[in-house]
């Protein structure tokens, strides 16, 4: 039997009586063992015969392993839902929560759910591997969504699943049937001509010209035919679910009424894993254990510990920190706690943007590009900000930009001392950051932008969706009137993949400082960023022309 008992010297700081650490699997509740750190949900759920989540890369890149997990999110009171990597999710990082695997959704025996039947109707699914994975992503983002998905969210949520059979096309149109459409193609509204004075046509969304002849029935306009895509679409009416005959899955009452408590368990090689839930205790562990990893997503541990094979000893969950957790919108800035997961953070800047004057905002519309092609869904749902910066990695999309928008981050020691560093100081070499190991990342300052201040993010990868940068980059630039002309008052610019660790482009700002902002400024920039980003031909990473090319 699993339990939640703390370690005999964390006693004091816990506080909560035993009892058995559990995992709700499609309904179905379960006892955690101890002695599992080291397994992850993937492994624990294929243990137990689920075999339909597939391990396919085993770091978080194709989708194959994806589940539903939800839980209870005591800040916004009510429960969550969302896609994760099982591969990478460590067992224990679920404990107290619901996971729902394609076995939970539906199958040929208990009949298939719409989302199974409509991509089974559009020939969907060939070799069937990644089938699982893909019906997870869309069903999470449906059980999540208040209102039907847009066809863009329902693309966005399918960035971190691979398909090398059916070329993607069969599954997007099958998954598109849930989208939502525009009511107002059907009302006959203002709202439905164009400003040019086109008519939008019910029928395919597009321009024409069918309006005054086609409502009254005379004539309608070209709808576009199966056999124009060479598939058979699929209508929403058409999948509308009776094959399905179970109950949807419901989240476990006992989950409502059962808090987190800290956690102490163990697993093979006497790894240990802790999950505090107040900083206080974070602290003491750290002290005690000062080596220990500390692990929210473990989209980096996890490849670390699994590929790369590292031993950790130690591994202190600090996913439920409330003052990790904090996102608080302030005069200022934003403060956002060092745990906050970026799809979290994502939601906090679109909030903002409709919220806030446009230019106090620039810095966060750059950060909701570069977070768009970040990584897939599922990595974005647990991958936390901190983690990010912490590991330091040279090709981080984040750490440009929160270098070049001016944030500071917060560091606390083990004795509650807090300090403040800029970003720009905070990376010291290859995946080498300010911090001691007493110390870990409270929180981060993001400053609003002022007028005349404009942010930008650049990714270059080999392509769009879930890849790492060859080169990235973030720049800032703040400018000042002066008579007629514009001129550079303070600026940053700060590349990645170039170097190893983020680069700031020093010779450039000093040259631009102080300039009128225009053309001749972009080329004198051009010969200083050749020096200050300076690869050698031998430089690790290759493609070194390549690479040139996006700063010269
Ligand atoms: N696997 C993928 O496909 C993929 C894709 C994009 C990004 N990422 C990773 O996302 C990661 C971020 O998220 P994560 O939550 O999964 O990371 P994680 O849980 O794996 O932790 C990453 C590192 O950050 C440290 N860390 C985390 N929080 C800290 C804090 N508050 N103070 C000090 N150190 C802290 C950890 O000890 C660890 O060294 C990035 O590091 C990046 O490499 C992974
Ligand atoms: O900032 C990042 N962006 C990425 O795309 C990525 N992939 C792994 N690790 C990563 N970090």
């Amino acid at each position: 039997m699993g339990s939640l008992k703390n370690e005999e010297e964390m006693e004091p700081i816990g506080g909560e009586s035993s009892r058995d650490a559990v995992l709700y699997v499609n309904g179905v509740r379960r006892v955690l063992p101890d002695g599992l750190a080291h397994l992850t949900l993937l492994e624990y759920l294929r243990d137990i015969g689920l075999t339909g989540t597939k391990l396919g890369c085993g770091e978080g890149g194709c989708g194959a392993c994806t589940v539903m997990v939800s839980h209870y999110n005591e800040v916004l009171k009510k429960c969550v839902h969302y896609a994760v990597n099982a591969c990478l999710a460590p067992l224990y990082s679920v404990e107290g929560m619901h996971i729902i695997t394609v076995e939970g959704v539906g199958s040929r025996k208990s009949g298939l759910h719409p989302v199974q039947e409509s991509l089974a109707r559009s020939h969907g699914s060939q070799c069937g591997f990644c089938t699982p994975g893909f019906i997870m992503s869309m069903y999470a983002l449906l059980r999540s969504s208040e209102l039907p998905p847009t066809e863009e969210q329902i693309e966005e949520c399918l960035a971190g699943n691979l398909c090398r059979c059916t070329g993607y096309r069969p599954i997007i149109d099958a998954f598109q049937v849930f989208a939502k459409t525009d009511d107002a193609f059907y009302t006959n509204t203002s709202s439905s001509d164009l400003q040019s004075g086109e008519f939008l046509c019910p029928s395919t969304g597009k321009p024409c010209s069918c309006k005054s002849k086609g409502l009254n029935g005379a004539e309608t306009c070209k709808k576009s035919t199966a056999n124009e895509h060479n598939y058979e679409p699929v209508s929403y009416s058409e999948v509308d679910g009776s094959t399905y005959t179970d109950k949807e899955l419901i989240f476990p009452p006992e989950l409502l009424l059962r808090k987190l408590t800290p956690l102490y368990l163990n697993g093979f090689g006497g790894l240990k894993w802790f999950r505090p839930l107040k900083i206080q205790h974070l602290l003491e562990l750290k002290a005690k254990f000062p080596d220990a990893k500390l692990v929210v997503g473990n989209t980096e541990v996890g490849i670390e510990m699994r590929l790369k094979r590292i031993q950790y000893k130690v591994l202190i969950s600090v996913a439920h920190v409330p003052e990790l957790n904090v996102l608080h919108v302030k005069d200022d800035g934003l403060e956002i706690g060092a745990a906050v997961r970026l799809s979290e953070l994502l939601q906090m800047f679109r909030k903002v943007i409709n919220e806030r004057a446009a230019h106090e905002t620039s810095s966060c519309k750059a950060f909701i590009e570069q977070i768009k092609w970040f990584a897939g869904t599922q990595i974005k749902n647990v991958a936390c900000v901190g983690g990010n910066i912490c590991t330091a990695s040279p090709i981080s999309d984040l750490n440009p930009l929160w270098m070049a928008a001016g944030a500071k981050f917060q560091i606390i020691d083990c004795k509650g001392n807090i300090r403040t560093i800029m970003a720009e100081n905070f990376f010291l070499g290859y995946r080498k950051v300010d911090l001691t190991s007493g110390e870990i990342l409270l929180s981060i300052f993001l400053p609003w932008t002022r007028p005349f201040e404009y942010v930008k993010e650049f990714k270059q990868a080999h392509r769009r969706d879930d890849d790492i940068a060859i080169v990235n980059a973030g720049m800032r630039v703040f400018l000042e009137e002066k008579g007629e002309d514009l001129v550079v008052s303070d600026s940053l610019i700060v590349y990645g993949g170039v170097a190893p660790l983020s680069l700031s482009a020093v010779k450039t700002k000093e040259f631009i400082i102080g300039k009128n902002w225009d053309q001749e400024l972009l080329q004198g920039a051009l010969k200083f960023l050749e020096i200050d980003i300076f690869l050698k031909e031998d430089a690790p990473g290759g493609m070194v022309e390549f690479r040139k090319s996006f700063n010269t």
